[in-house]
């Protein structure tokens, strides 16, 4: 959002630029070069639909083409039907009977992950294929070109029409990744389970990619009808949607120059090749290596670029900027008697909760309680079973028995998204957030609400976080933390669990995080379930404390009573009887 206010940014103009070039291009290149570079530019729609799907979402899809080719059958068909509307109005049919397409694909395969995933993209594809041989193109059989766009039926005026189209859509995907969603579709592709504690709905997320990049990859087929005037089921083989998958994978088609990159590729390469009598099947061959090196070296060519960039510039940027604001804490550390938490209405109710891994007990009828306006501490020793009833309360494990009750409404049954949508929100053990977006995005997404940008940066100043368009991946992993943790209470939940935030922390990250944590219930109406090894932290925010040791309440109370109680000692020491 920041970058909003600053005004254009260098992809617009970038992209203006390249339309300028290719108007000149279009000049002055030979109709050898211009048909090369048109089909460039039709393989950079299909390097952006990959850039959806798989660079954004992180859904393996061997398909594109296929949804392609629908589009390239649908505009053919237009075409010879006499479609009111011309070309522009065929595309967007072709991309929409994709679409559909692409939906009907998402729907089966959203249970299914990696290779599975990738097989039954891969069926549809070869599937497609036979279909495809079976019904000829509309026109095919009698040479009924596909009429071009009025104005641009030249080869170079068609080449300008197309990087027109690939401009638009990069602006599209531009809009996309400043919104939550698109903010979501990364987290997806990074860790569906901090999607789903997000409130994200990784199903839907998935189907939305799945639907848009079909469209694009629609829209993509009909261009490249345009551009030959009769396609082939041939143009849109499965296999050729292999190499091209393993380019984008490569490449990066989630940023523009690996997307305009990848499209040179696709198109340039097999030229290449012909021109040096090399046989084409190795073309395949190197970007399969690519692809292999991407997943050894655990990022695409253009995204690890992007990241050395970013690092660089904040190494020569020095310390981080801070947002500039002056939050005045509303409680002090710890100037604050507990609350007491007799009276008090329950946020969450935890009901002799009993959770088993095979033999093994994880939680033995637990119940506790944690109060509106309240911060509950969780303890126990390593193995006590803490995790696993965060884990069970916010819907990452479904088999137990107990009941869970949020605001006195039992929320068993629900999937983990769904829980956190009611406002039942979570941190993770291990820290899942995601490096591909900036400070400000992240926020909003673990928010689960878009918010006012000079509420992103009184957040970020109130937890010290660098600014919003600061990216995460020059963040360091304490800042992460408490990023994670002012993102979830931005959301205001209504009850927020935290599976040890202070984890790695310094000692002044701890002091910011027990002040702000103090403070969370009257700031942001949030009852807490605070589970952390940090006995002096949970002293300090925490209104009562419950100890688990082997899955069962041992101990509950007042923190300064309860972290006396010898049962409690001699279970932190190990040496409890049971
Ligand atoms: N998915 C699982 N499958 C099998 N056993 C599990 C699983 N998750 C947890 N456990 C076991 O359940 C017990 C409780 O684990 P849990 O992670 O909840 O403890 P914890 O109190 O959070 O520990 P720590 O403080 O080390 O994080 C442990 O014995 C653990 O090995």
């Amino acid at each position: 959002m920041d970058i909003l206010r600053r005004g254009p940014h260098p992809v617009v103009l970038g992209l203006l630029l390249a339309a300028a070039v290719a108007a000149l291009v279009a000049g002055f290149a030979n109709s050898n070069y211009t048909f090369m570079l048109t089909g460039a530019a039709v393989s950079t729609v299909f390097m952006q639909s990959y850039g959806l799907i798989t660079g954004r979402a992180g859904v393996i899809s061997l398909c594109q083409l296929s949804f392609a080719g629908i589009g390239a059958w649908v505009v053919g068909w237009a075409n010879v039907a006499g479609v009111p509307g011309g070309f522009t109005a065929w595309l967007l049919l072709g991309g929409l009977a994709a679409t559909v397409a692409g939906v009907l694909v998402g729907l089966p395969a959203l249970r299914l992950r990696g290779v599975n995933l990738a097989v039954a993209t891969f069926a549809f594809a070869i599937a497609l294929d036979v279909v495809l041989t079976g019904i000829p193109f509309p026109g095919q059989g009698n040479y009924r070109l596909v009429e071009r766009p009025a104005g641009f039926t030249t080869d170079s005026g068609y080449f300008v029409f197309t990087v027109v189209v690939v401009t638009v859509i990069f602006l599209g995907l531009r809009h996309l990744d400043r919104t939550r969603a698109g903010g979501a579709l990364v987290e997806i592709r990074h860790s569906e389970r901090a999607a789903a504690a997000h409130g994200i709905s990784v199903a839907r997320g998935k189907l939305t990619a799945f639907a848009l990049s079909a469209f694009v990859a629609g829209v993509g087929g009909g261009l490249m009808a345009g551009q030959l005037g009769v396609v082939t089921a041939g143009n849109f083989a499965a296999f050729a949607s292999v190499s091209l998958f393993a380019i984008a994978l490569f490449v990066g088609t989630n940023n523009v120059e690996g997307a305009i990159a990848g499209g040179l590729m696709g198109a340039v390469f097999p030229s290449v090749l012909d021109a040096l009598g090399v046989p084409q099947d190795l073309a395949a061959l190197f970007f399969a290596v690519g692809a292999v090196q991407v997943l050894r070296l655990g990022g695409s060519q253009t995204d690890l670029l992007r990241s050395r960039r970013r690092r660089r510039k904040a190494a020569e940027r020095g310390s981080l900027p801070i947002p500039h604001a002056n939050p005045k804490p509303l409680v002090p550390i710890r100037l604050r008697a507990p609350r007491d938490t007799a009276d008090a209405t329950p946020a969450l109710e935890v009901r002799d909760l009993t959770v088993r891994f095979g033999a093994l007990t994880a939680n033995d009828g637990v119940s506790l309680v944690v109060p509106k306006g309240h911060v509950v501490g969780l303890v126990g020793p390593n193995g006590a079973g803490k995790s696993t009833l965060i884990n069970t309360v916010t819907g990452f494990t479904d088999h137990y028995t107990g009941r869970v009750l949020l605001n006195g409404e039992p929320v068993d049954g629900l999937p983990a998204h769904r829980r956190a949508r009611l406002g039942l929100r979570r941190s993770f053990q291990q820290l899942r957030v995601p490096e591909q977006l900036t400070v400000g995005m992240f926020l909003q997404v673990a928010a689960g609400r878009t918010l006012p940008a000079e509420e992103v940066d009184e957040q970020l100043a109130l937890f010290e976080c660098p600014a919003a368009d600061v990216p995460i991946d020059t963040v360091d992993v304490a800042t992460r933390r408490l990023l994670e943790v002012a993102g979830l209470v931005a959301g205001r939940p209504p009850v927020l669990l935290l599976d040890e935030p202070a984890a790695g922390h310094s000692g002044a990250e701890t002091e910011l995080l027990q002040r702000r944590l103090s403070e969370v219930p009257e700031r942001f109406d949030t009852a807490v379930l605070l589970v952390e090894h940090d006995i002096e932290l949970v002293r300090s925010t925490c209104d009562s404390v419950v100890v688990l040791d082997f899955g069962r309440v041992i101990a509950a109370g007042p923190p300064d009573e309860v972290l006396a109680d010898p049962a409690v000692i001699a279970a932190y020491l190990g040496s409890a009887a049971h």
